[in-house]
């Protein structure tokens, strides 16, 4: 029997694994973690983060093929093949700060295979690393050479969160990159037994270690850069009248561009985007690829421009203050159908308002209020103007007019305005109360 040991019991590796072993009941998995309550909570009746579909997969398997486990060297050891799946977040300190992505974890996960093992391993990146990483982890895996054999292989995970079941479950392609030399050809082949369970193998794609690194980096920059592209139109619609879900749907509709990913919003958000642009951007202001790395930045900055651009719609709406307005967030994790609050617009989008002395109820049915409150504590309350010396006007106190702003286009805004809402949604033809307004005023 195989034995497939995960490192990391996180957003990828949970469901990740799960999905093999509900595909593949001849093989043994484990997902092993360092943090023991989420390993508890693998274990328990309440999974540590929400995914539809999940519950179900994990049920069926767990105890049969399927265990998570805190004994992470126990696991690692029996293994054939391991996969590493441990955050890679952005790195907050030293050389390439705010930009370089932070290998700590995945440093330490391959020290510790490197220590542990005793037989002969596949080791497979499944986080998103910088391209050439594996020639790093190479070095570190052999450094104490004990004569094992560790094969190194590129196998970058595709899943969107709150899809991630049926992502995994029906991939548009699985991706492994591995050395062009027999024994990485034979560890190739070996993963590729694994997925071929369930994907067919048309859709299993071969290619070189530095190349699979690569295309997931650029997977995300090109995803990324569509929706900025959509959201730059947002703002010249506002400008004249046309609607950007119109102008999207028309754009779509050629067959080369293809309808996915052209919804206007509020920005993008998730733990992956702006973290892989930014490395992909350090990558290239390293090889010296100057102009490269700024038109990829100009991604992240287009991104940002459309988050400030929305609260500042909010504050010249209304009267160009929203100091002690009632103001209510619908929705707080960075998209439907998940609990994932990392990165996600909302909470610039709290800031903004905060800093301006807004008062908040945000609402999210996935996600908890310490959640949130966590999430916005960076703020710090401003002692020298306390709210209550501070005059009320009379339209702070009634509440009125009342305003929707909608960075989704998901409500009906003709129903809202029936019944007397002000309302503006991204890129749409403008409320004539928000028209006369600047769109950006100065900050
Ligand atoms: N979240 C997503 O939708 C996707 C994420 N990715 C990539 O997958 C990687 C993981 O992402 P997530 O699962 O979202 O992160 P996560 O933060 O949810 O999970 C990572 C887990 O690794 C554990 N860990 C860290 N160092 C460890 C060590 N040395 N030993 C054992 N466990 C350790 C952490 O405790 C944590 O539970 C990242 O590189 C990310 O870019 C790729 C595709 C989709
Ligand atoms: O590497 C990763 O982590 C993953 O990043 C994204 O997945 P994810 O961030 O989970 O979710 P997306 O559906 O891509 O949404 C990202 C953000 O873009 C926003 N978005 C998406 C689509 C769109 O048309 N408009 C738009 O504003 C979403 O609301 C969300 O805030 C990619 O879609 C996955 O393929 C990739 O594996």
């Amino acid at each position: 029997m195989v034995k497939i040991c995960c490192i990391g019991a996180g957003y990828v590796g949970g469901p990740t694994m799960a999905m093999i072993a509900f595909k593949c009941p001849k093989i043994e998995v484990v997902v092993v973690d360092i943090a023991v309550a989420r390993i508890n909570a693998w274990n328990s009746d309440r999974l540590p983060i929400f995914e539809p579909g999940l519950d179900e997969v994990v049920k069926a398997c767990r105890g049969r093929n399927l265990f998570f486990s805190a004994d992470v060297e126990k696991h690692v050891a029996e293994a054939d093949i391991v996969f590493v799946s441990v955050n890679t977040p952005t790195k907050t300190r030293g050389l390439g700060a705010g930009k370089a992505a932070d290998l700590t974890y995945w440093e330490s996960a391959a020290r510790m295979i490197a220590d542990v093992s005793k037989s002969d391993k596949i080791v497979v990146e499944k986080s998103t690393v910088p391209v050439k990483t594996a020639e790093a982890i190479e070095k570190i895996l052999t450094h104490n050479n004990k004569g094992i054999n560790f094969q190194i292989l590129s196998n970058p995970e595709f899943l969107a969160e709150g899809t991630a079941m049926e992502d995994l479950a029906k991939p548009d392609r699985v991706l492994i990159g591995g050395r062009e030399t027999p024994e990485g050809r034979k560890a190739v082949e070996t993963l590729k037994a694994v997925y071929a369970h369930w994907v067919p193998e048309d859709q299993i794609i071969t290619m070189n270690l530095w190349s699979a690194e690569l295309s997931k980096l650029a997977a995300n920059a090109i995803l990324a850069q569509r929706i900025s592209s959509v959201n730059a139109m947002s703002a010249l619609c506002e400008a004249t009248g046309a609607d950007v879900a119109e102008v999207a749907y028309a754009v779509g509709k050629d067959s080369r561009i293809g309808p996915k990913f052209l919804n206007a919003s509020v920005g993008f958000g998730g733990s992956c985007f702006q973290k892989d642009i930014l490395n992909l951007v350090y990558i290239c202001e390293c090889n010296g690829l100057t102009e490269v790395a700024n038109y990829w930045k100009q991604v992240v900055q287009i991104n940002d421009y459309q988050k400030s651009r929305f609260v500042k719609r909010v504050v010249s709406s209304m009267f160009n203050t929203v100091s002690g307005k009632k103001i209510a967030i619908l929705g707080f994790a960075f998209k439907k159908d998940t609990g994932d609050t990392r990165e996600t617009a909302a909470i610039d989008v709290c800031h903004g308002l905060l800093g301006d002395k807004a008062q908040l109820s945000v609402y999210d049915p996935q996600v908890t209020a310490d959640q949130i409150m966590r999430d916005l504590a960076m703020n710090k309350f401003d002692w020298d103007h306390p709210q209550h010396l501070q005059p009320m006007s009379p339209t702070t106190t009634k509440q009125k007019p009342a305003f929707i702003f909608d960075g989704r286009n998901v409500i009906n805004v003709e129903e809202l305005r029936k019944i007397g809402f002000i309302v503006y949604s991204v890129g749409k033809p403008l409320d004539p109360w928000v028209k006369d307004l600047p769109a950006a005023p100065p900050s």
